[in-house]
């Protein structure tokens, strides 16, 4: 009995390398197990049609001329507990929101039943929207975070989750003691790590500067240290909070990072809306990530990030839905909206050349895999590379698109990412599994 080996042929889109993407119009992806094993255009297909049936059991997949193979999308920062939140509190700028919404929501996740509920919808919904990779902020708590970590892995989904770090500046009942906080993320680490599924992976996560101060925060980069973990956190969202860290710590927000060694090249931090050059060349030095949450940004009023800035400055950047900052659990919606602010900028900037959607869509995908540090695994169709993939389709029978006129390839994307929902897309695969369709 051969090997069985699955080729998706038709119009394939992926990024090969940063801000580029490509398309391989009736070109072909082979996948064997969890893996990428080949990728080609159309004359690489007729070349290799032949050896593939030769060699394996194979089985076509054809996509029609209104679908197109994408990767996956990746979440590069999404609040799981907020998902009840989404739509709420957006009269309300960030710290009111926190002090309003956010807290006395997250607060209710001692209730595993609760968190059961809440973290089984996200999950679903998140795979949904197609996002192949998410990194999460799960709940204060220790439990409810290792429920979250039971619905990621029920539901296939590639994670990174994080227990929250806070010890201040939050309701009384409603943080933790600094030696609670250390050994309750030890517990999640190592209940995480000991299920050895390599989807789901812990992420130390300090909320931001203002919920643990810098010692907290060196001895939660220690804990990453020792396990090679990732870490994420928030940076430089809104001016208020600015003032508050500038009040306390008399130093630029990313510096307060540095000197807790949290800025690692598996560091990702949110938002980044009003950092200083000198702080972009520190975060850059550093390798670490920013993830772009427009929507985010927009709902709670923080502000315009101007994120082609950071990417010519060579920092690695992703998309993030930042639930409930944002409402939505689409990547396609984050998309979107970053094209939407980065032409809100360019009104007001000479010369300034707002973002098109091919630069939101290499966010989406190779951008997002990067600012994780896993694009040695997903993020394109490298061979080699685990098959993360999403076969979307402009012509459904009941979704918001009518396909009145015949698309090329190209305009198929563009109308996904402006005018499309989760109902155009048909199939979601993580690892070679199919998890939609
Ligand atoms: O958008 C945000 N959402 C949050 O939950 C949060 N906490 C601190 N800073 C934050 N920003
Ligand atoms: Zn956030």
């Amino acid at each position: 009995m051969s090997e069985k080996v699955r080729l998706f042929i038709g119009n394939i889109f992926h990024s090969p390398e940063k801000l580029q993407v490509q398309l391989l119009e009736g070109g072909f992806v082979a996948v064997k197990d969890r893996k990428i094993i080949a990728v080609g255009d159309a004359d690489a297909l007729k070349n290799e049609l032949n050896r593939f049936e030769n060699e394996y059991d194979v089985e076509k997949v054809t996509l029609k001329a209104s679908q197109v193979l994408v990767p996956g999308f990746v979440d590069t920062h999404i609040h799981a507990p907020q998902y009840p939140n989404c739509g709420l509190g957006y009269d309300k700028t960030l710290l009111d929101w926190l002090n309003l919404y956010t807290f006395e929501l997250e607060r209710k996740y001692r209730d595993l039943e609760l968190a059961e509920k809440v973290f089984d919808s996200v999950v679903k919904k998140s795979i949904e929207h197609g996002t192949t990779t998410a990194c999460y902020f799960g709940s204060l708590f220790a439990d409810a975070t290792i429920v979250l970590a039971d619905a990621v892995e029920k539901y296939g989904q590639r994670a990174l989750v994080g227990k929250i770090n806070m010890t201040q500046c939050t309701f009384d009942d409603y943080r933790e003691t600094e030696q609670e906080s250390l050994d309750n993320t030890i517990r999640f680490v190592e209940n995480v790590l000991s299920r050895k599924n390599d989807l789901v992976q812990p992420i130390i996560t300090p909320r931001f500067a203002l919920s643990v101060d810098i010692e907290h925060m060196t001895k939660l980069s220690e804990i990453a240290k020792t396990y090679d973990l990732h870490i994420q956190s928030h940076v430089s969202e809104n001016k208020d909070e600015i003032a508050l860290i500038h009040d306390i710590y008399d130093l630029p927000y990313a510096e307060v990072y540095d000197k807790a060694n949290i800025l690692t090249k598996k560091t990702v931090l949110a938002h980044g809306i009003y950092l200083s050059d000198d702080e972009l060349k520190l975060i850059l030095e550093r390798d670490t990530a920013i993830s772009h949450c427009p929507d985010s940004n927009t709902c709670i009023k923080s502000g315009l990030c101007d994120v082609r800035r950071f990417m010519e400055c060579g920092i690695k950047v992703g998309l993030g839905t930042d639930i409930s900052g944002g409402f939505s659990p689409s990547i396609r919606q984050a998309m979107k909206s970053a094209l939407d602010v980065s032409i809100h900028i360019s009104f007001n900037r000479d010369n300034y050349e707002p973002l098109t959607y091919k630069d939101v869509f290499y966010l989406a995908t190779l951008g997002g895999a990067e600012a994780l540090a896993m694009d040695d695994k997903i993020g394109n169709f490298e061979p080699g590379k685990e098959f993360d993939a999403l076969i979307i389709d402009v012509d459904i029978k009941d979704g918001q698109i009518d396909y009145l006129i015949d698309c090329s390839p190209w305009e198929v994307l563009q109308k996904f990412i402006y005018s499309g929902d989760d109902r155009n897309i048909l199939e979601v695969y993580v690892s070679g599994r199919k998890l939609k369709g």
